[in-house]
């Protein structure tokens, strides 16, 4: 059995405006005739959402912080992301490892080589291949790493990403740090499109909301995932 479904990412600092569009991605996609699982990470299931109200809202040391974020993603690819692939879903995610890469890596500095290690680990196939009934996994010849198909990057200042999220709402434990942390996780995002610019799509963030759209939505009619015409809501 394959996984036959189409995985995309979305990825940035705080306030650079991916909710914005994948909610109008989701339905032009659902337009077209295709079923769509709408996710997030941290989170996507009951247990790793109760994971993800730790992450975002207790201190903790950066290397728990890492695996509470893997302990996460394992949960919400075993009972989310992999069962939606292999019926053929689309699934969009808001946010996926490249933000483990930016914000715990850069942001932190936290050890690069460590969250390579537990990528490989979390995101490998074991145990993932299910047959349709769910029963006995089906180990394919060689085992491969999960990863979306597409990462879209909305890439925006974090100075204006600030002015955006001011007043926006009560911040999290990571929107209340520092300009600093932010550009450290810019960067971290720009070295993970230098790592993979295959499956890297940056957007120019600072644009209207519209122009923003057109841009998000031309990368997916490019890859030939989209025909409709433009259509937000
Ligand atoms: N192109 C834009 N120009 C100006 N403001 C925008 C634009 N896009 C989004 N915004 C506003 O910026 C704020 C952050 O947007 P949004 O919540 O979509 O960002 P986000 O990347 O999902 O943030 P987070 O990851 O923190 O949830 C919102 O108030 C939104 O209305
Ligand atoms: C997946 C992931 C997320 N984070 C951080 C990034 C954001 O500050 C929050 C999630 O909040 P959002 O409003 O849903 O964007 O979590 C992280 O530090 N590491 C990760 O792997």
């Amino acid at each position: 059995m394959t996984m036959h479904g189409l995985f995309i990412s979305f990825e940035g600092i705080d306030g650079a405006g991916k909710s914005t569009h994948i909610a109008g991605l989701a339905n032009a996609f659902r337009a077209e005739g295709r079923a769509v699982t709408l996710t997030r990470e941290p989170g996507g299931t009951p247990l790793a959402e109760k994971l993800r109200a730790m992450v975002l809202g207790d201190p903790m040391d950066p290397l728990t912080e890492a695996l509470l974020i893997f302990a996460a993603r394992r949960d919400h690819l075993v009972n989310v992301i992999a069962p939606a692939l292999l019926r053929g879903d689309v699934v969009l995610c808001d946010r996926f490892t490249d933000a483990s890469f930016a914000y715990q890596g850069a942001g932190r500095g936290f050890d690069l080589n460590v969250l390579s290690t537990l990528e490989q680990w979390v995101q490998s196939d074991e145990g993932l291949l299910g047959d349709p009934a769910g029963n006995k996994p089906m180990r394919p010849e060689v085992e491969t790493v999960i990863e979306p198909h597409l990462t879209v990057w909305f890439d925006l200042p974090p100075e204006e990403a600030a002015l955006r999220l001011a007043d926006a709402r009560v911040p999290d434990k990571f929107e209340a740090q520092p300009v600093e942390f932010f550009r450290r996780v810019a960067q971290g995002y720009a070295d993970r499109q230098q790592g993979h610019p295959e499956r890297f799509a940056r957007i120019a963030a600072s644009q209207t909301r519209e122009n923003v759209w057109q841009a998000v939505r031309q990368v997916i009619v490019e890859k030939g995932w989209l025909e409709g015409p433009a259509c937000h809501e």
